[in-house]
């Protein structure tokens, strides 16, 4: 299980001070976290897309993710703190199979992804949908669909109107954008942005977290009632 990107000093220099979703430059200060899952068929860019939230840049050449990458992102909202510790998964079964369990537990958000120039990826959807729903990822989880690899517009597949009206069929919100695309930084930020405000808005337990992060403590966290945290 690869563990990377703990947000730090690597991440802090690529947002400008007036980025308006500030990493948080001290882990002394109190903060909620929430894990958000990130699921989708193989290539689609899942890796992609979290590195472009969390790193701010686009990850030339990623490899196939196996098991799960974690990324993380401290936002400053409205005063307060919050961090989304991001739960990159593998779309290759062989690397999954053995780690969906601990994908699904104490999720608080999950972002489906297809990928534009793709049908079949989209058509895939219902199949991630069903899975949740398995792990018992009720209607009350803030979900997302996206369509990525929009820079690619002359080998798009799948419409934005067959899109929206599968999106509206779930209620789910709808982003098209491209991890590549430079000029779609933001567009990519308001994805985790809207699920950052939804799961804001609710109340959460406090719980300890040990200081030193990585993947144990991770996994203790999913194992708390609704996985939120102190840090
Ligand atoms: N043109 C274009 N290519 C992209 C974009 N996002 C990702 N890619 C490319 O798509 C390929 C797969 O990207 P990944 O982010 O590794 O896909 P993934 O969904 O994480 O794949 P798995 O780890 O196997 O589940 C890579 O070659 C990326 O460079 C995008 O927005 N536009």
């Amino acid at each position: 299980m690869a563990v990377e990107n703990k947000a730090g000093a690597e991440f802090e220099s690529v947002f400008s001070p007036t980025d308006s979703l500030e990493l948080s430059r001290s882990y002394d200060q109190k903060c909620r976290v929430f894990k958000i899952i990130v699921i989708g068929d193989s290539n689609v860019g899942k890796t992609c897309l979290t590195y472009r939230f969390c790193g701010g840049n686009f990850l030339k050449n990623p490899e196939a993710t196996i098991g799960v990458d974690f990324r993380e992102r401290t936002l400053e909202l409205d005063g307060e703190s919050i961090k989304l510790q991001i739960w990159d998964t593998a779309g290759q079964e062989r690397f999954r199979k053995s780690m969906v369990e601990h994908y699904y537990r104490s999720v608080q958000a999950v972002i489906f992804v297809y990928d534009v120039t793709s049908l079949s990826s989209f058509q895939s959807i219902p199949e991630w949908i069903d899975e949740c729903s398995r792990h018992c990822v009720g209607p009350l989880v803030p979900r997302i669909l996206v369509g990525n690899k929009c820079d690619l517009q002359g080998q798009r597949e799948v419409p934005t109107c067959t899109a929206q009206s599968f999106a509206d069929g779930y209620s789910f919100p709808l982003f098209e954008t491209s991890a590549k695309d430079p000029s779609e930084k933001e567009h990519v930020d308001a994805i985790f942005l809207t699920l950052a405000y939804r799961l804001k808005s609710r109340k959460s337990l406090i719980l300890k977290q040990p200081s030193v992060e990585g993947v144990a403590p991770l996994l203790d966290q999913r194992d708390q009632p609704d996985g939120c945290c102190q840090c």
